[in-house]
């Protein structure tokens, strides 16, 4: 899938840059263009794509401090601009564009929804949007911006790709230590889905075509992507196993957003040596698959690599009705709930200074 990437804000900018460069390094061209845009200027500057510093006439180049309604506001404001650079990039072999935020801050929690939005008024291809939910631990402002951000999103977006920052961090690292690794990860997974269907190692019936990620998302909402791969043996009737533990792990392990199962549409992609891939080991998984989603639209195809090991790739379209985004969605609304109180006490504080029985002394 030919894409047009767009990171907003500090994550969102970080990002695209770490799938532009995992895109390069492989060979894969899937990606045409990565662009990054931010209210930050120290955050742009140390990118090596084309960047877009926005809303300096409010926030003269420092961020807009989590404020997320604010981040709207500049990019609204601000949107001739961005759109002018994006109108330079997006060629007519572009088969989508993806923009990239985290969910928790004011940039691109604020600026993504917005961007989304005029994308999809000027642009036919499908405008994704790759979201990043915040870690477990950080505050409640941030589960506040994200569960408003993250609606929003879903509403304008073609499909909103999500990221939990808890789910594919190395376990005793906290967010922000494991960042890097994080983005390597994001970039890795993310990466061979905009490549598939983009295969170069040769051409057959079952290898997957750009049109079934496409598919996959077209029911909208949200979507979430898994990965996992296993060493496989050489001789094909060897690696039935190989090929179901891949997509066991990569849905029940290895999910962007973890514990995600009950989804409207799944895509199975096997990426390996066609000469190793067990056509059995493809059956069962895609069966388990449908029991596994409680999806009949269960599409499946190969993505030739040269490797010694098997990968199953699994993308969910429409899974905003499963137990994990429910989950979060109480979260941020909890987390609402504890700010508007926490702003009340402030004023209730406040007006204490305003009291007339308690006279000043002059
Ligand atoms: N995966 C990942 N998440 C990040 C990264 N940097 C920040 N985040 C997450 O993104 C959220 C904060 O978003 P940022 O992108 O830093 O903020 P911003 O959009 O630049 O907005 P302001 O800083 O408020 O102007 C938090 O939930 C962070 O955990 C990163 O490099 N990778």
């Amino acid at each position: 899938m030919k894409t047009v990437l767009v990171g907003v804000g500090q994550a969102g900018g970080k990002i695209a840059t770490a799938l532009s460069e995992f895109d390069a390094q492989m060979g894969f061209n899937s990606v045409i263009d990565a662009v990054a845009i931010n209210t930050a200027k120290t955050d742009l500057s140390s990118l090596p794509i084309e960047t877009v510093l926005i809303g300096q006439s409010q926030v003269s180049g420092h961020g807009v401090g989590g404020d997320n309604e604010l981040g709207a506001e500049v990019m609204q404001s601000d949107i001739q601009e961005v759109m002018g650079t994006l109108s330079s990039k997006i060629h007519a072999n572009a088969e989508s564009i993806v923009v990239i935020a985290g969910l928790g801050g004011g940039s691109g929690s604020g600026g993504a929804p917005v961007l989304v939005h005029e994308l999809k008024k000027v642009y036919d291809v499908p405008i994704y949007a790759l979201g990043v939910l915040p870690g477990k631990d950080e505050g409640t402002m941030y589960a506040v911006n994200a569960g408003r951000s993250l609606k929003t999103l879903a509403r304008e977006a073609d499909s909103l790709m999500l990221l939990d920052n808890d789910a594919w961090k190395a376990s005793g690292e906290s967010v922000s230590e494991g960042y890097n690794a994080i983005n390597k990860n994001i970039a890795r997974r993310f990466g061979l889905l905009f490549a598939a269907g983009e295969a170069t190692e040769g051409v057959g019936e079952s290898v997957v075509d750009t049109s079934e990620v496409i598919n996959t998302l077209r029911s909208g909402g949200i979507s979430a992507l898994g990965y996992a791969s296993s060493p496989a043996a050489e001789d094909p009737a060897e690696n039935i196993n190989v090929v179901m533990s891949a997509a066991r792990n990569a849905l029940l392990t290895g999910s962007s957003v973890p514990g995600a199962t009950d989804a409207d549409s799944a895509l199975l992609v096997i990426a390996g040596e066609p000469k190793r891939i067990s056509r059995k080991g493809v059956e069962k998984a895609r069966r388990w698959l449908e029991d596994e989603t409680g999806s009949m639209q269960v599409r499946g195809g190969d993505f030739p690599v040269k490797s010694d090991r098997i990968a199953a790739l699994i993308l969910l379209g429409g899974i905003e009705r499963s137990n994990r985004v429910n989950q979060f969605i109480e979260r941020a609304r909890q987390a609402a709930k504890e700010q508007k109180e926490e702003d009340k006490k402030k004023v209730d504080q406040k007006s204490l200074f305003q009291n007339d029985e308690l006279e000043n002394l002059f």
